[in-house]
């Protein structure tokens, strides 16, 4: 029986770090383990410029803890103003690696985001020369459709048209929560099309959210489906198809926030993710795969390096982690995947 599994350091392809005290507070989660992450920009105001971009990798960098190598990948929030020739500049001095686009309305601070693509289209033209990639919030927001099935008429109306007008736009499915979503990225071809898959869409179904008592710590967008839905993102996070790759999408919240009538959507993964994915793996019996997921699918398609340093998992007793972490505002809630944890990280190795 394997216990012990070395891969390369991995990398969280969706990621949010917040800002201020809360950034202070959940960055190190990351830092721990991780080598680089993209940075979501759906700051309260949004990183929308490249200035942006610049001031909040200096805050990023200086909340760091000290000696740690972690790298934070920026984007920038598109709007319906953002200017191309800003995100090119942006694109070609390596400040950023991404632009996200977030439908108005999707989701947590969202309400600057796309509500009509043609006002987007040469800002998205001009990424598909450059080859910048476009992290998509694949949802819609009209009210009519329901919730559970956003992403599906997403897919269908938004994503699979913008691919036909713009093809040679490399674009990234985020958070992919359905046997829909992984079967259109699947037939599309891998240098111009990937998706993310988060830690907790991995574990959760919309039962754990509901059954029994409302679960305010599994809710999160988009929310989790059926558990056939789970399963066919587990057979794709597990199959070795290089267009899945992990990202966390790991977003805290006060638990003052989402303890609330009306409370935010997010799950925070960032303290045991990796020990959570190693038992989903294990369980699916292919745990040699996981290494491809986390550490090496993410940079094929961003085009950057693999990690040179390691980690190694050790399977044992347990893993002890917080029921949550301290931020100078409050409590922040770790995810709960409802099983024990038996595979603890050592390192980062050089
Ligand atoms: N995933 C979430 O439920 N929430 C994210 C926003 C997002 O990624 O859609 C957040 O910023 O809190
Ligand atoms: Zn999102
Ligand atoms: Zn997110």
């Amino acid at each position: 029986m394997t216990d012990r599994l070395t891969l390369r350091q991995p990398d969280d392809w969706h990621l949010h770090l917040r800002d201020g005290d809360m950034l202070r507070a959940v960055l190190p989660e990351t830092a721990r383990h991780f080598a680089r992450a993209i940075i979501m920009p759906n700051l309260v105001p949004p990183v929308v410029t490249a200035a942006d971009a610049a001031d909040y990798r200096d805050r990023i960098m200086a909340a760091k803890p000290l000696n740690n190598g972690f790298k934070p990948l920026m984007t920038l929030y598109l709007t319906e103003t953002t200017d191309a020739k800003d995100v090119r500049a942006a694109a070609e001095i390596g400040l950023i690696t991404a632009v996200k686009l977030y439908p108005a309305g999707a989701t947590t601070n969202s309400a600057s985001g796309v509500r009509d693509l043609d006002k987007v289209m040469r800002v998205l033209e001009t990424m598909a020369q450059i080859g910048l990639p476009l992290c998509l919030h694949g949802e819609v927001t009209t009210p009519d459709v329901d919730i559970f099935d956003r992403e599906a008429v997403f897919i269908d109306t938004v994503l699979a048209p913008l691919r036909e007008r713009l093809p040679g736009l490399r674009t990234v499915l985020e958070h992919v929560t359905t046997r829909d979503g992984v079967d259109y990225v699947a037939s599309e071809p891998e240098d111009s099309m990937g998706a993310t898959i988060t830690t907790h869409h991995l574990i959760i179904d919309r039962n754990h959210i509901l059954a029994g008592g409302i679960r305010p710590h599994y809710y999160c967008l988009p929310v989790a489906k059926r558990a056939t839905h789970r399963d066919a993102l587990i057979a794709a996070a597990t199959s070795g198809d290089p267009r899945f790759f992990l990202g966390t999408d790991s977003a805290p919240h006060l638990d003052a926030a989402k303890l609330q009538p009306c409370g935010c959507a997010g799950c925070f993964t960032a303290t045991n993710t990796l020990s959570c994915l190693a038992e989903v793996f294990e369980r699916a019996g292919t745990l040699d795969r996981l290494e491809g997921f986390a550490s090496l699918h993410g940079p094929a398609f961003y085009k950057l390096p693999v990690n040179e340093r390691s980690i190694t998992l050790v399977k044992g007793a347990p893993v002890a982690y917080p029921a949550a972490i301290d931020t100078a505002e409050g409590p922040v809630t770790v995810f709960d995947p409802g099983f024990p944890l038996h595979w603890r990280v050592e390192g980062p190795q050089t």
